[in-house]
């Protein structure tokens, strides 16, 4: 790729209903590798505090971060290959899951929070309720060029959104 490290794994990040493990499940199977839930990672716990309307804080979060940042790192390890579904909101929530290592890439799915509610509303059988998608712009820290990020717009088709980040991931093997 366009700075010679070929990537081990894909976090496929943002807001709850940004489409995180659609476009995640869609690109891994567009370039062969594996797709990963972060959201398999969370204690049971956290899916019923979320579920009974309430956001996660830091310290729930912690625990759950660093279980994909150990899964990370077995997938690297092990020479496999994956993408992973994590909301990932601030900036010291991905420097666990990347911790300076150059084969983790961050994808970035942005969107408005009027677009993303209009999907979240229709969205059926999700223990996430749309209500708590303020909650989560308000934690959201986009991030910044220095972490190296593909950033694609949301408010297009899925086949499209896989497209670019193909694009702009410019692997030697897609
Ligand atoms: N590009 C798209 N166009 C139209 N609908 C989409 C698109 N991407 C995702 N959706 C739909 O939006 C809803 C939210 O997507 P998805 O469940 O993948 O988001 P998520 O970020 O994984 O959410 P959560 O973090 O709450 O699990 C789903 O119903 C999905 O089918
Ligand atoms: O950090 C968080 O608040 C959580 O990870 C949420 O983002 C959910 O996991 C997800 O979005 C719902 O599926």
């Amino acid at each position: 790729m366009a700075d010679g490290e070929n990537p081990c794994a894909l976090v496929v990040m943002g807001v709850s209903g940004s489409g995180k493990s659609t476009i995640a499940d869609h690109l891994a199977v567009r370039i062969g590798w594996r797709y990963e839930d972060g959201d398999t990672f969370h204690p049971p716990s956290n899916v019923s505090k979320m579920h009974s309307g309430q956001p996660l804080t830091d310290e729930d979060r912690w625990p759950w971060l660093r279980a994909i940042a150990a899964e990370i790192d077995r997938t690297c390890k092990a020479n496999e290959r994956a993408v992973i579904a994590c909301s990932a909101l601030k900036r010291s929530y991905r420097d666990i899951l990347v911790h300076g290592r150059r084969d983790v890439r961050i994808v970035f799915l942005d969107g408005t929070q009027e677009l993303i509610a209009s999907r979240l509303i229709v969205r059926k059988g999700h223990f996430m309720p749309p209500g708590l998608l303020a909650s989560q712009f308000k934690t959201l820290e986009p991030p910044t060029p220095d972490e190296r990020p593909i950033t694609v717009a949301i408010d297009r088709t899925v086949d499209l959104i896989v497209e670019d980040i193909v694009n702009q991931l410019k692997l030697d093997r897609p």
